[in-house]
């Protein structure tokens, strides 16, 4: 489904759902919402299935703490065009406290009202929020909650990792006690590269500029593309034979065997742009995208992998909305870290790839009331411990989730 057609069903489904919190993470491209709906009687057509799990809507824990049943849902704009994410948030009437969790039902005076917010736009977007919504951001940092989001995504969704080589995805079981060290490769408009030794347990060891802002930007002024989809799209027709400069073109169609290079490794990305007296119009569109997503998605791969093995880790996982599911991409990194590994190292991708940091900001709430509702723990359905404390987390990924699957999960009120 894409984006708009989503933001459309949120905003039909919206007068349906109570929103009780919502979290932001604002990127240098696009801006990542995840806000929590409570079952109501209205909510039907958004999980019946799911809600006939639960005998109530809104119950009451053994320690008498209220229970919230509902679902985490997940949405993203582009950050350049902002004002749409405000259209959204004002047309919940989150933002007025409306549906802020109040459980008398009043609405807080707007200037009592925080959003956990990550990401350099908490900081870019602080006034425009509070001017346009009259909210104020509460900022969280942006490597921490990406690093929650992750550990909390892999300890506690169903089937989230999983590997993709070949064509073939696999979903990889996840053992919560066992899960670090890992790196953790964030592919945002730049990349960031986390080791996470464990919640809250991490430091950011590397990074590269050559991220999904370089395959955009560039992309765009190469092929002239309007979308970051029809990019990705194109990239599927493409031959970037035509563009990179293979070893067979240097080795005269011979293997370079001494140094373990095939005559189809990419001997330099573009390089046939340099030798060719062609013209930027010479080349097709398709051929240019699937170079372009091939290098960078390369390059990624090949330092992270020298990353892994700076610190001797086994598991990466790479996340971002750069990837966007993306066989091509996924495949391509994958190849480069088996092939740079020797097959010693893997590389995995999530299912909520760039809801991290957002999810991150969500948890942080744990910490902080919100009108009075404070979310405690979130126990997942599955018998797996997940929180640092040791708790249950209460949630299952939906049945009938949509491209960004919502989750399913039950929030602890005070
Ligand atoms: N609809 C889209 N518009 C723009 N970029 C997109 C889109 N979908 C995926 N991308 C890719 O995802 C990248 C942004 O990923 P994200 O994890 O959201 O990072 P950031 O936090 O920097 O915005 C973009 O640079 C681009 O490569
Ligand atoms: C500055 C950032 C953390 C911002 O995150 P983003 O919006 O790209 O997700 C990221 O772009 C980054 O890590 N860039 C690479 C910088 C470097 O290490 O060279």
């Amino acid at each position: 489904m894409d984006h708009l057609a989503h933001v459309s069903n949120l905003r039909s489904s919206q007068s349906q759902t109570q929103i009780s919190h919502l979290a932001l993470d604002i990127g240098g491209s696009l801006i990542k919402l995840v806000y929590f709906c409570r079952y109501d009687d209205s909510c039907r057509d958004d999980g019946d299935e799911l809600r006939s799990q639960n005998d109530s809507l809104c119950s009451k824990s053994d320690n008498n703490q209220p229970v919230l049943e509902g679902r985490l849902h997940f949405a993203k704009f582009e950050t350049s065009k902002i004002n749409d994410c405000l259209d959204f948030l004002r047309s919940m009437k989150l933002c007025l406290g409306v549906n802020s969790g109040s459980h008398d039902g009043t609405a807080p005076p707007s200037d009592k009202i925080f959003i956990k917010a990550t990401g350099g736009g908490a900081y870019k977007f602080a006034d425009l929020f509070k001017e346009k919504l009259g909210v104020s951001l509460d900022k969280e940092d942006e490597m921490e909650c990406l690093v929650t989001g992750a550990n909390f995504l892999l300890k506690a969704v169903h089937q989230e990792a999983f590997t993709y080589l070949d064509g073939q995805k696999e979903f990889v079981q996840i053992d919560p006690n066992d899960l670090y060290p890992y790196l953790l490769v964030n592919i945002g408009s730049g990349v960031s590269m986390i080791k996470v030794d464990g919640d809250g347990k991490f430091e950011r060891v590397s990074g590269t500029s050559l991220g999904g802002g370089t395959f955009w930007g560039l992309g765009r002024l190469l092929t002239k593309c309007k979308n970051f989809d029809e990019l990705l799209e194109l990239s599927h027709q493409g031959n970037n034979r035509i563009v990179d400069m293979l070893v067979g073109d240097i080795y005269g169609g011979t293997d370079y065997a001494k140094i373990g290079l095939s005559s189809t490794t990419i001997a330099s990305s573009f390089g046939k742009a340099i030798s060719d007296s062609k013209e930027l119009e010479d080349y097709q569109p398709e051929d240019v995208s699937r170079s372009l997503l091939r290098m960078i998605s390369n390059n990624i791969g090949q330092i992270s992998y020298l990353n892994a093995l700076r610190f001797g880790l086994k598991r990466i996982f790479f996340a971002g909305f750069f990837i966007r599911g993306h066989a091509y991409t996924m495949d391509t990194i994958s190849v480069a870290v088996n092939f740079w590994s020797k097959g010693e190292a893997k590389a995995m991708f999530l299912r909520h790839e760039g809801f991290l940091g957002a999810l991150g900001a969500f948890m942080s709430y744990e910490k902080q009331c919100l009108d009075g509702l404070m979310v405690h723990k979130m126990q997942q359905k599955f018998p797996i411990s997940a929180s640092s404390a040791g708790d249950n987390i209460y949630c299952s990924l939906s049945s009938n989730s949509d491209e960004n699957g919502s989750i399913e999960c039950t929030v602890y009120g005070t």
